[in-house]
Formats: structure tokens, C-alpha cells, sequence
């Protein structure tokens, strides 16, 4: 007997298969993650095969790490404003590696449904923990998530610093940082790798829709 405590929930059967919404779209549904340091070029590669895709006539959408931090995974200090203090301190999420954890875990699961909208789900996450990312491939049905490492070397991202967060992490004005003092664990077998520090941000979009392609991912 289940505890009547606890509440219970069900999913519920969409009356619009995704198979449906595939053949609409004319292309499958997918989650590209794009995983790397800050300032590596995730939200410009991730951006540039969004416009591409879409000028192309497909159904695509870009979660960035900047924005969903405004919202969904909003800091407690903003919630704290919009909310009160309390509220910002219990659903508000900063940088410590639980908070990322539980970042990753509500992005997945918005892309796993975005997926199953049947859309080119393009994410830029520094998701720096692998456990994370492989929970969300995990959760994710077979060849639904395209792992792409933006690897551009730290001493790069931190030349480009166009927040000036690195500046502020090697002052000891931001703790825990992403490469200065915090880690950052590298996709041991990612669907495809970038040298993020090496290419034309327009050259590294064709190769992830170039993966696509060759994986059937475009439809035909
Ligand atoms: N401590 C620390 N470490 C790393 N990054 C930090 C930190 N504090 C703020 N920022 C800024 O937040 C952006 C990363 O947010 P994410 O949601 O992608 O991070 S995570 O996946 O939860 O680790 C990241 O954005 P990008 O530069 O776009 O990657 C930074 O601008
Ligand atoms: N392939 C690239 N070559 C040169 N500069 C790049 C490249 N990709 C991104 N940039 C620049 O680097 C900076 C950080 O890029 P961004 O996409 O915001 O990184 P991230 O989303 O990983 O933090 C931006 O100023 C951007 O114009």
C-alpha cells in the first residue's frame, strides 16, 4: 500500500505521439549538449548551428546556460528579490557542485521534453561533472543525446573572458570557478570534440551539423 503521505503522481500519455511530431517537423528530435570551460565557445558554436539549422527549415531551440540562470535555475540572491529571502535561500541555485547537479538535472529533463516535441534541442551548459551528463544521456532514449565537448584550452577562455569572470576568480573575488578553483571533467567519449580555441565558431557549427547528417538526425 502505497504511503498516503506521499503524494502521488502518474505520467500522462501525450495525444500527439512524438513519432507525430517528427514526421511533421521532418526531422527527428534531439538533444545536442554542448559541454565545456566558460568562455569556450558553447553559446556562439551552439548559436551558430541554431541559425543554420533554422535557415535550413528546422525546429530548433538553444537553452543557454546565462539565460536558464535567470529563470529556472535562477540564483538565490535574485529569487531572494522577486521572492524574499527565505524562498531564495530554499529554490535558488549558485555554483557549488549540488547546485550544478540539480541545475543539470531540471535542464535535462526541460530538454528531454523539448525532445520529445520533436525539436533540435541545442544546450550550452558548462556542466562540468560527468556524472551529470551521463544521468541526462542516460534518462534520454538511444542516440537522443549528442555529447559535444567544446574543448578550447583554459589559457584561451581565459584571454576571451568577455564577463571578466576569470579576472575576478584569479583576484579571489569569485570562489569556486570552473578551472581556477573548481574542476572541470573532460567527456571521456563524447559523440564528437571541438578545438574550440583553433577554428572559426561558423567552421565547428558545420561539423556538429555535419554529425547530425551522417547520424540521420536531419531526416532526409
Ligand atoms: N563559479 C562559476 N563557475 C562557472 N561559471 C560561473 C561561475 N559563476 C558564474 N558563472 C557564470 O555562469 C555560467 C555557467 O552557468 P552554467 O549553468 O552553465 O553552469 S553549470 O553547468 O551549472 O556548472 C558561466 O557562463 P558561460 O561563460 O556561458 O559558460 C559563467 O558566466
Ligand atoms: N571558435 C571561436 N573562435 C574565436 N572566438 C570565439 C570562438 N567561439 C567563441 N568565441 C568568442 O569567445 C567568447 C566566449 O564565447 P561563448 O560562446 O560566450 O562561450 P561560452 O558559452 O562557452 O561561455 C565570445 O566573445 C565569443 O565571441
Amino acid at each position: 500500500m502505497p504511503d498516503p503521505t506521499q503524494p502521488q503522481v502518474v505520467w500522462h500519455e501525450q495525444a500527439v505521439s512524438r513519432a507525430a511530431r517528427e514526421k511533421l517537423n521532418g526531422h527527428r528530435g534531439v538533444v545536442v549538449w554542448f559541454t565545456g570551460l566558460s568562455g569556450s565557445g558553447k553559446s556562439t558554436v551552439a548559436g551558430a548551428v541554431d541559425a543554420k539549422l533554422h535557415a535550413l527549415g528546422a525546429h530548433t531551440y538553444v537553452l543557454d546556460g546565462d539565460n536558464i540562470r535567470h529563470g529556472l535555475s535562477a540564483t538565490p540572491q535574485m529569487l531572494a528579490e522577486r521572492h524574499g529571502e527565505e524562498f531564495g535561500k530554499r529554490f535558488g541555485l549558485g555554483f557549488g557542485a549540488e547546485d550544478r547537479t540539480e541545475n543539470i538535472r531540471r535542464i535535462g529533463s526541460v530538454a528531454q521534453l523539448l525532445c520529445d516535441a520533436g525539436l533540435l534541442t541545442l544546450t550550452a551548459f558548462v556542466s562540468p561533472y560527468r556524472a551529470d551528463r551521463d544521468a541526462v544521456r542516460a534518462a534520454l532514449g538511444e542516440g537522443d543525446f549528442v555529447e559535444v565537448f567544446v574543448d578550447t584550452p583554459l589559457e584561451v577562455c581565459e584571454r576571451r573572458d568577455p564577463k571578466g569572470l576569470y579576472k575576478k576568480a584569479r583576484a579571489g573575488e569569485i570562489k569556486g570557478f570552473t578551472g581556477i578553483d573548481d574542476p572541470y571533467e573532460a567527456p571521456l567519449s563524447p559523440e564528437l570534440t571541438l578545438a574550440g580555441g583553433d577554428a572559426d565558431p561558423g567552421v565547428l557549427a558545420d561539423r556538429v551539423i555535419e554529425h547530425l547528417r551522417s547520424t540521420g538526425k536531419l531526416g532526409d
